[in-house]
């Protein structure tokens, strides 16, 4: 896709948002590597968030404050401050707090210094609701926090919409192997691990290592035949409908086994070709958000793959926090989202049949 004549290139936005994602990242290892009970929490919907989380999006708000200086700043994501300012959260506050700190002091690039209010007001600017007017950052500070406190995949998302529709997106998976899933197992234990998926619109997606090697370019895979395709689907059991995906998986004839992965690796994984179809049907009543897939899809769409609902239709990321979009989300390449898309219809079809009464 070229870019349209007029459009701004995003490029300093661009920069700005992978120099914050690979911070970010720093500090998520860090923390992944010595993870302690105290630096997990649960919230109000029972799904847990770590002190990586709330350091994450800290770093993020305040490396794009200072790298992108012109217009207003709003961000859309996913971690308040509301539970750190409860009696009992001060142990916690400082831990984020110092662990924010040090990272910044690593890095060097700012001559900072953060008060706990100052990280308590940083988190909130992710309080924005989005929508199809202007500019906002849409941050997942760790895409898959289950996967991170186990040890497994996870990533940080950080895309940008203007007016309504993703412009550029960074997907930081510090774990993932550099080169292709298929070393996730471990069996070639020497590859480099973690990757830095970075696209903006009209300008197409590419990969680097964390630590900033020269990005390259990454398209999807053209496999056309779907008895040859891959498909990626949730590591957690709960997050999909597993039953459902086997009965689709069945119907397009697909005879890999699913690939499991934590978070929106997924989509940096699919983009650059290590797999044909990442899908993923959550449970009625669980309501998508913005930032579990702006940034993934973006880097697949401009690596030459399409992201669609289940009825075919682009995912419309301007109606605030959350997605609107119909039962499910399919990301593949353009030869197979036909044949994709079929059978997901026909196993819904088959599944309200099943459970309407005679
Ligand atoms: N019950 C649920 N169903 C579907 N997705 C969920 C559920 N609970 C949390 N999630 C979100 O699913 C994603 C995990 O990715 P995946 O299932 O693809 O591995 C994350 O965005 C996670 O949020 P979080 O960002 O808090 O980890
Ligand atoms: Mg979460
Ligand atoms: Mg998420
Ligand atoms: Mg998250």
């Amino acid at each position: 896709m070229s870019r349209p004549a007029g459009n701004p290139s995003y490029a300093a936005e661009l920069g700005a948002a992978k120099k914050a994602v690979a911070l970010a990242a720093r500090l998520c290892q860090t923390v992944q590597q010595e993870i302690v009970q105290s630096d997990i929490q649960s919230k109000a919907d029972k799904t847990p968030v770590t002190v990586a989380d709330y350091g994450s999006q800290v770093l993020v708000s305040v490396v794009l404050n200072m790298e992108v200086t012109s217009g207003s700043f709003s961000m859309v994501a996913e971690e308040d401050s509301e539970d750190l300012r409860k009696d009992g959260a001060e142990e916690i506050l400082e831990r984020i707090t110092d662990l924010v700190n040090k990272t910044l002091a690593e890095d060097g690039s700012y001559n900072l210094l953060l008060s706990k209010e100052a990280i308590l007001s940083a988190i909130d600017t992710g309080k924005s609701e989005g929508g199809p007017s202007g500019r906002h950052w849409v941050l997942d500070p760790i895409d898959g926090t289950k996967g991170f406190v186990r040890g497994g995949q996870y990533a940080i998302a950080l895309a940008l919409l203007d007016e309504g529709r993703v412009v550029l997106g960074v997907l930081g998976c510090p774990n993932l192997p550099f080169t292709s899933v298929s070393n996730l197992s471990g069996s070639s234990s020497g590859n480099q691990t973690g990757a830095l998926f970075s696209a903006a619109i009209g300008c197409g997606a590419e990969v680097q290592s964390l630590d900033g090697s020269p990005p390259q370019k990454i398209s999807v895979c053209t496999i056309d035949n779907p008895a040859n395709a891959s498909f990626f689907e949730s590591y957690e059991g709960a997050h999909s409908m597993r039953d459902f995906t086997g009965c689709v998986a069945e119907k397009l004839g697909v005879q890999a086994p699913p690939v499991r992965i934590d978070s929106q690796a997924k989509y940096g994984a699919l983009a650059r070709g290590d797999g044909a179809i990442y899908w993923r049907f959550p449970h009625e009543g669980y309501r998508e958000t913005v930032w579990d897939h702006a940034a993934g899809s973006i880097v697949v769409t401009e690596a030459g793959g399409v992201v669609k609902d289940a009825s075919g239709n682009d995912l419309d990321f301007s109606k605030g926090r959350y997605l609107d979009r119909d039962t499910g989300i399919i990301a593949t390449n353009k030869q197979l989202m036909p044949s994709v898309l079929k059978s997901v219809q026909e196993a819904i079809k088959e599944k309200k049949q099943a459970s309407s009464p005679l």
